[in-house]
C-alpha cells in the first residue's frame, strides 16, 4: 500500500483530542473560521417534474448564473434506488481494509480509476481527509470492471441501473442549460461530447474526525466536469462559497445536487459559473458523497461556443482539448 488511508488515520484515533498536523488547514481555510454563521440564502432547489417547461428552464439558468449550484428534487431516479446505490457503497468501505486494498490504485497509475487516498503535495502541503472509490460508468467502452468491487454482490447491478436513470436526469438538465442560452435544445450536449460523454463515479468516504473544526474532507475547488451529480448521505458537510462566504449546502433526502463544472463555464464563455466548493467532516459520523462527474473524451475540444461570442461578447476562455486542461489544471499551470 502507498499511501496510509484516512479511515486506518481515523480508527487509531478514535478517543484523540487532535489529528496528526499533516491534517491540520491553515487557519483562513478551517471550517470553524470560515463558516458563515449568519442566516444565509439556500442553494435554489429545482423541482424537475413540473410541467411548464420554460419555468424550468428559467430556473435552472438562473441557478448556474448566480449560484452554479442546484438542488434536484423529483428527477426520476427511485428513492429505493438511491438508497440501494449509497447501501453498496458504504457495504464497500466498511469491509475489511485488505478487501478493500483489492480494488487499489496502482501504484504509478495515471488513471483516476481506483480506491485511492490523496497525497498531501496535491493541495497546499495538507491532506484531506478523505479516502474515495473512483471508476468510470458510462460509455461501456470506457468501463473497467476491476475497479467495480465484487461485494456487495448487487454492487454492479445497482451502479449499472443508477446510471441509466442518471443518464435521463443528465440529458434534461443540459437541455435546460442550452435554453438557457437561448441555443437550440442539443447544443451543450454536443459540444461537450455528444454520446461521447463519459460518465465517471467517485464514492467519497470521510471518516469522523476527532476535530473537525482543524480539518476539511476535500479542499476548496471547482470541478474539472461539465456538471457532477452528487447524492450525499445523511451527514451534512458540503459548503459553497457565495457572495464571498462560506455557506452550508441543506440537506434534502434524496435530492441530487448538481454543480456546474468548469466545462460549462468556458462553454457558456461565463454565463454559468463553476461553483467553489469543500467539504467538512463530522466528529461521530462518517459522512459520504457519490459524485458523477460527467466529461469530454480526453481529446474533445471545449471552448466558449461560437453561437454565445460577438465583438461585444468576445471569448474569455481559450478553446482547449479537455486533457490539456485537465493536465493544466492538476499542475497548477496557466490554462
Ligand atoms: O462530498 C461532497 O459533498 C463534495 C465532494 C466533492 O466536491 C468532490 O469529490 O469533488
Ligand atoms: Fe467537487
Amino acid at each position: 500500500m502507498e499511501v496510509e488511508r484516512v479511515q486506518a488515520v481515523a480508527s487509531a484515533l478514535m478517543t484523540a483530542e487532535t489529528i496528526p498536523a499533516d491534517f491540520i488547514r491553515p487557519e483562513q481555510e478551517r471550517p470553524a473560521i470560515t463558516t458563515y454563521q449568519g442566516p444565509a440564502p439556500d442553494i435554489p432547489t429545482i423541482d424537475l417534474s413540473l410541467p411548464d417547461r420554460e419555468s424550468v428552464v428559467r430556473a435552472v439558468a438562473q441557478a448556474c448564473e448566480e449560484w452554479g449550484i442546484f438542488q434536484v428534487v423529483n428527477h426520476g431516479i427511485p428513492t429505493e434506488l438511491i438508497s440501494r446505490l449509497q447501501a453498496a457503497g458504504k457495504h464497500f468501505f466498511d469491509l475489511p481494509q485488505e478487501e478493500k486494498e483489492a480494488y487499489a490504485k496502482p501504484p504509478g497509475s495515471q488513471s483516476i480509476e481506483g480506491y485511492g487516498t490523496r497525497v498531501s503535495k496535491e493541495v497546499n502541503g495538507k491532506r484531506m481527509w478523505n479516502d474515495h472509490l473512483f471508476h468510470k460508468v458510462w460509455p461501456p467502452s470506457s468501463v473497467n470492471y476491476r475497479f467495480w468491487p465484487t461485494n456487495p454482490p448487487n454492487y454492479r447491478c445497482v451502479n449499472e441501473e443508477y446510471t441509466k436513470y442518471m443518464r435521463e436526469v443528465a440529458d434534461k438538465l443540459f437541455l435546460c442549460l442550452s435554453l438557457g442560452l437561448g441555443l437550440e435544445e442539443t447544443a451543450v450536449k454536443e459540444a461537450i461530447g455528444g454520446e461521447e460523454l463519459e460518465y465517471n463515479l467517485k464514492i467519497n468516504y470521510y471518516p469522523p474526525c476527532p476535530r473537525p473544526d482543524l480539518a476539511l474532507g476535500v479542499a476548496a475547488h471547482t470541478d474539472l466536469s461539465t456538471i457532477t451529480i452528487l447524492v450525499p448521505n445523511d451527514v451534512p458537510g458540503l459548503q459553497v462559497l457565495k457572495d464571498g462566504r462560506w455557506i452550508d449546502a441543506k440537506y434534502i433526502p434524496n435530492a441530487l445536487i448538481v454543480h456546474v463544472g468548469d466545462q460549462i463555464e468556458i462553454l457558456s464563455n461565463g454565463r454559468y459559473k463553476a461553483v467553489l466548493h469543500r467539504s467538512t467532516v463530522n466528529k461521530e459520523k462518517a459522512r459520504m458523497s457519490w459524485p458523477v462527474f460527467l466529461e469530454p473524451p480526453e481529446e474533445w475540444v471545449v471552448g466558449p461556443l461560437p453561437q454565445l461570442l460577438s465583438p461585444e461578447s468576445p471569448p474569455k476562455y481559450k478553446a482547449k482539448k479537455f486533457k490539456d486542461y485537465m493536465y493544466c489544471k492538476l499542475n497548477k499551470l496557466p490554462q
